[in-house]
């Protein structure tokens, strides 16, 4: 991919973060109770939120429902102005600064569409040229080669409320990156795409990344896009942060139980055995969380059950993030 974008110096350590917030927060004051009792409660969405990160990285931003992405994402992008803390995203200040920060950054909402609904995608495409005043010529090549990665061609003539959700992904995308921006911020991706377009988009990103440099950060709940995209991850719980480090250190910052996963020749209830607890049911096969040696518990579900087959899991980065949501994070987080 060649890039239009003006030089932005060494990438490494050293180099200027792309992103670097510091104590960052943002309340909302909510009005509740019945008429004339009312009552103002302050809700914390972001609670000093302290983050660095360096050009050419891909960061996972995770977090449960609620705990405070789209806040953090608003703020980064300049649609929401901090209560409090330091911000600067490419050296600005995104509130402050919003029409030059927008000439830097791209912008993808999973959910949302910045594609005129009834333009054919090609005339959308057009008209982000004026939006960010990119010369035609450069426009026209870094079009033509969009086109051709995320293989656009078939639909560009189509209007964007006739495109399929991973069509219309793909079209988002290219979007955001005609004028190549140095930091692309994508809020859930992939969500609602079918296992073949998740993989066309993660691909390209990864591409993207390492032809180009750009950095990304992303929100999802997706654990396929943390597993292939991300070295690192962000994650934040009720406002504030939880974990900040690379994936290997995710998994041995959290307890995580192994998993046995028991196929019983028939349907049955939950399994009750010495350090193994049932989990899950589904059908003939039960999912029992171990706390003991794996042996001795497959011994005493076989003297009780009649056992067709049995597979051991080891915890997987889904298991881990999802204790560490329920707050049995070790000392290891930030
Ligand atoms: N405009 C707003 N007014 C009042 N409260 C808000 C507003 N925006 C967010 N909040 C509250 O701030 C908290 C964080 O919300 P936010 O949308 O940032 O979370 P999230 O991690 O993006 O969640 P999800 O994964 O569900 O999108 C929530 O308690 C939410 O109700």
């Amino acid at each position: 991919m060649t890039s239009v974008r003006e030089s932005t110096g060494p990438a490494g350590p050293d180099a200027e973060p792309v992103v670097e917030a510091v104590g960052l927060g943002r309340d909302f004051v909510l009005t509740e109770g019945p008429f004339l009792r009312r009552r103002r409660r302050t809700v914390s969405a972001v609670d000093g939120v302290t983050l660095t990160v360096r050009p050419g990285e891909i960061v996972g931003y995770l977090g449960p429902n609620g705990a405070g992405k789209s806040s953090t994402m608003k703020m980064l992008t300049g649609i929401l102005a901090p209560t409090r803390g330091h911000l600067r995203v490419t050296g600005l200040e995104p509130s402050r600064q919003r029409t030059r920060l927008a000439g830097r950054i791209g912008v993808v909402f999973g959910q949302r569409t910045t594609l005129w609904w009834d333009l054919p995608l090609r005339d959308s495409l057009a008209l982000t040229r004026h939006m960010y005043r990119i010369p035609a010529a450069d426009h026209a090549r870094r079009l033509a080669e969009l086109t051709e990665l995320l293989e656009l061609g078939p639909f560009l003539a189509t209007p964007v409320r006739q495109l399929s959700l991973g069509q219309r992904m793909r079209g988002d995308l290219t979007a955001a990156l005609l004028h190549a921006p140095r930091l692309l911020v994508l809020d859930e991706p992939t969500i609602g795409l079918d296992v073949v377009s998740k993989s066309t988009i993660r691909e390209f990103l990864l591409r993207l990344n390492t032809e180009e440099g750009t950095t990304i950060l992303l929100t999802t709940h997706d654990l396929g896009d943390v597993e292939r995209l991300c070295e690192r991850v962000v994650v934040i719980d009720r406002g504030s942060l939880a974990y900040d480090g690379g994936l290997d250190g995710l998994r041995a910052s959290v307890p995580t139980p192994r998993v046995l996963v028991v196929d019983l020749a028939a349907p049955a209830p939950p399994i009750g055995v010495e350090g193994g607890r049932c989990v899950r049911v589904d059908g003939p096969r039960q999912w029992l969380e171990l706390s003991e040696n794996p042996a001795a518990v497959i011994s005493r579900v076989a003297q009780r059950h009649e056992v067709v087959d049995l597979t051991l899991r080891e915890p997987d980065i889904e298991g881990v993030v999802a204790a560490l949501y329920r707050g049995t994070v070790a000392s290891g987080g930030v």
